[in-house]
């Protein structure tokens, strides 16, 4: 029998409830997924702001920023840790890496979840099965599929980091979208286009369905 089996999982003693009673709201992922370029940092930026003025506890998980800490590449790791380390545990963007960097990431956000708290994702996550993946390693209701659906065309344009124009050039491989697949998803929670609206009047659609979903109070 391996040894990494003889994990016990610890019930802890405040429970989710006593911390969902103190918030005055309930935890939940909103899981946003889209396109390089399709708005979801913006987005999970904007609802973070609109809920904390409100006093709703967020925390926000963001592409870029943990593929700079928690998800590190392997050159990252290969300066820091060495390179076996790095070899072994950096990620990047092949199938296999998205895998295990949504793993990762669900995992987190689901320990925001349980602590009452509303996690706010910003992945691309382009593989339907590992985000299936995340929504079945929770409890029924709390995973909130967003998918940010703005098309390629638009996120095109918009290329604020020019890797559209490096994975046309033929210079950035497996970029989402061009040389790599997206797959949207069949049943989101909830669709909204980021190619036609503002980032607030997005956050206002996503804040009217957790009210409808009770997962936060109703406004006065
Ligand atoms: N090959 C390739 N494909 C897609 N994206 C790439 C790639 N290489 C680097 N980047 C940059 O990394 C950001 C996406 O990281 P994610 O962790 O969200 O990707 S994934 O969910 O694991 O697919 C993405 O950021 P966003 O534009 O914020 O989505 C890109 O800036
Ligand atoms: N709803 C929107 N309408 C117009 N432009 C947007 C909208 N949301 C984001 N943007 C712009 O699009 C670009 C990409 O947005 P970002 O949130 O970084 O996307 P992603 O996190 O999906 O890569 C940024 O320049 C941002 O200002």
């Amino acid at each position: 029998m391996a040894n990494d089996i003889h994990v016990t999982w610890h019930e802890h003693r405040v429970s989710r409830e006593d911390r969902e009673r103190l918030n005055g709201h309930r935890g939940c992922v909103i899981w946003l997924t889209g396109l390089s370029g399709s708005g979801k940092s913006t987005l999970a930026n904007v609802l973070d702001h609109l809920l904390s003025e409100r006093g709703i506890k967020t925390a926000v998980l963001d592409g870029d920023n943990v593929r700079h800490g928690l998800n590190a590449s392997t050159g990252m790791l290969r300066e820091t840790h060495g390179e076996e380390f790095a070899a072994r545990f950096g990620l990047g963007f092949t199938a296999i890496d998205r895998e295990e960097n949504i793993r990762r990431i669900g995992a987190v956000a689901q320990l925001f979840c349980e602590a009452g708290i509303i996690a706010l994702t910003a992945f691309i996550s382009p593989y339907r099965i590992d985000r299936r993946r995340v929504r079945q390693s929770m409890r029924e209701g709390d995973f909130i599929e967003i998918f940010v659906d703005t098309p390629l065309d638009v996120c095109e344009q918009r290329d604020p980091k020019g890797l559209y124009k490096k994975a046309r050039a033929g210079e950035l491989k497996h970029f989402t979208g061009i040389d790599d697949p997206y797959e949207a998803p069949e049943a989101p929670e909830l669709v909204v286009q980021a190619g036609e609206r503002t980032p607030e009047e997005l956050a206002d659609e996503v804040i009217a369905y957790l009210i409808r979903r009770q997962i936060l109070p109703p406004t006065d």
